[in-house]
């Protein structure tokens, strides 16, 4: 069977967060179990291209309008197959030649391209991929313009899948853009509209084959809190599931992780934790005694992150010297600025690194005793899941992924400390429960071991993704 992943994020070549490694992970796994998965991605000048340490084979040329405006682009194939599957990247100069993913002011145009880029492309392939697998809005209008573009016609036959994974973001521009998509027959502008709007995420829902969010939970809330989808999700529910992300467990391995302080299994989990905990604290001038509570993530209202100065102020005025908190993460100027104020008072205890690090983040989930994740909307979470694998105990809010991953400790066979609301009241009870735990040194080793133990890996997903394609032929 053969793939095709298109997406705007595969780590190592270019990552903002969970899309990327999902997409970086999935179709290794996929290449592991017998079939030929392929991605293909915008050529953003991302260190894994500029670095010269990779080579590329020039495999497609061609040009598109978008409006008025002509585009010449290439599409270049990794040569030595390093990341476990074929990597296609499209390169359009002036529109996808960006230093980073996101963000620009014509983001809507250099999506827009790239799918045109990648639909031209595949338009000319001699054989054809058995499924054309769409993430996010970003890739969203492929489904639609493969059934109803005039000039894809020979594409109509590929399934095409999307995954949605997150439904808060959905690419929505207006109508006047119209000019801006290849020509399609108009009696089907119907399935662009959702409120008056041109929205990708929605046209994709009504047009693909199958779609699926990356946890079952989370496909549940959907129905009644989708960001203003939710009529649409349960007219369709006919061809939806809920598939659980898995983690990359070959990059995420305390045991073999080279970027962290100290390696550790399991059996030395006590020692190889107090050595990286040392490390980190070093770095960031904390306790090492004292159990360290971390945060890594977007700092945006989704994920709580709002919450977070309150929380760190009141749980340091509740606990006094009984605990650190390290955060890690960027984007809403406001609670960047907040992190950094609360910094200033609490600085023994409290630390903050505004920006992106991925080496950072893999140190955190190794030094660190907690992870907080107050999310108010988590359509599956990857952080948990590396977390636990760490030995790091996710403390996390009930909602869609994390009730899937996360148990509570109450419980038998417990692996972390759920709570309800996303409230900094929620929050700290949970963190006095945590506090409470860590005292108790038999009952948390035993916590932290059942929970480095769960099995996270991809293999379970990548069989349940062949299965769904396959039910599609
Ligand atoms: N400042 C920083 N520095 C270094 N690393 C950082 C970082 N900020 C975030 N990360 C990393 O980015 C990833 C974030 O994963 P999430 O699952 O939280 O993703 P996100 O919400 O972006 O994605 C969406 O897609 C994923 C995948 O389907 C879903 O799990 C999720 O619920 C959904 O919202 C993790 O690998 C994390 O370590």
């Amino acid at each position: 069977m053969e793939i095709l992943h298109v997406s705007a994020e595969c780590y190592p070549v270019a990552k903002v967060g969970g899309l990327g490694d999902v997409v970086g992970a999935l179709p290794k796994y996929q290449y592991e179990a017998g079939s030929i998965a392929k991605v293909v991605m915008p050529a953003y000048r991302t260190a894994f291209r500029e670095n010269g340490q990779h080579q590329f084979e020039l495999v497609h040329q061609g040009g598109l309008w978008v409006g008025h405006d002509w585009y010449h682009f290439n599409v270049w194939k990794e040569s030595a197959n390093v990341l476990g599957f074929d990597l296609y990247q499209v390169d359009i100069p002036g529109l996808l030649d960006t230093a980073g993913v996101y963000g620009y002011l014509n983001d809507t145009e250099r999506f827009l391209a790239f799918q045109v880029a990648v639909l031209d492309w595949l338009n000319e392939w001699q054989h054809q991929p058995d499924v054309i697998h769409c993430h996010d809005h970003h890739t969203s209008l492929i489904p639609f313009l493969t059934q109803y573009g005039y000039k894809y016609k020979r594409l109509k036959d590929i399934p095409t899948v999307l995954t949605i994974h997150n439904a808060q973001y959905q690419g929505q521009f207006g109508w006047d853009k119209l000019y801006l998509i290849p020509s399609f027959d108009l009696w089907k502008s119907g399935m662009l509209d959702w409120n008056g709007a041109i929205n990708p995420l929605a046209a994709a829902i009504k047009t693909c084959w199958h779609f699926n969010t990356v946890s079952p939970s989370y496909m549940e809330e959907l129905f009644h809190s989708a960001n203003g989808l939710e009529s649409l999700l349960s007219a369709e529910r006919g061809k939806a599931r809920g598939i659980l992300n898995g983690i990359d467990d070959k990059v995420w391995n305390p045991s073999k992780d080279p970027m962290i302080a100290a390696k550790y299994g399991i059996r030395d989990v006590v020692k190889g934790k107090q050595a990286n905990k040392a490390a980190l604290c070093e770095t960031f001038e904390l306790d090492p005694e004292l159990p360290l509570f971390v945060f890594i993530g977007r700092l945006v209202g989704d994920k709580g992150a709002d919450l977070l100065p309150e929380i760190i102020g009141r749980a340091l005025a509740e606990h006094p010297r009984k605990l650190n908190f390290l955060v890690l993460g960027s984007g809403d100027a406001h609670t960047e600025w907040m992190l950094q104020q609360t910094r200033a008072y609490a600085d023994e205890h409290f630390n903050v690194y505004i920006g992106y690090n991925e080496a950072l983040s893999h140190q955190l989930y190794a030094g660190a005793d907690y992870l907080l994740m107050p999310s108010r909307v988590e359509p599956c979470g990857l952080n948990q899941m590396y977390a636990m694998r760490y030995g790091t105990i996710p403390i996390v809010r009930a909602t869609g992924g994390l009730i899937d991953t996360v148990t509570d400790f109450g419980d038998e066979g417990g692996t972390g400390i759920r709570f309800i609301h996303a409230s900094a009241g929620d929050v700290l009870h949970a963190i006095s429960r945590a506090l409470e735990l860590y005292g108790t040194k038999t009952k948390f080793s035993k916590v932290r071991k059942t929970a480095m133990q769960r099995d996270h890996s991809w293999d379970q997903a990548a069989q349940q993704y062949i299965d769904l394609y396959t039910s599609l032929k």
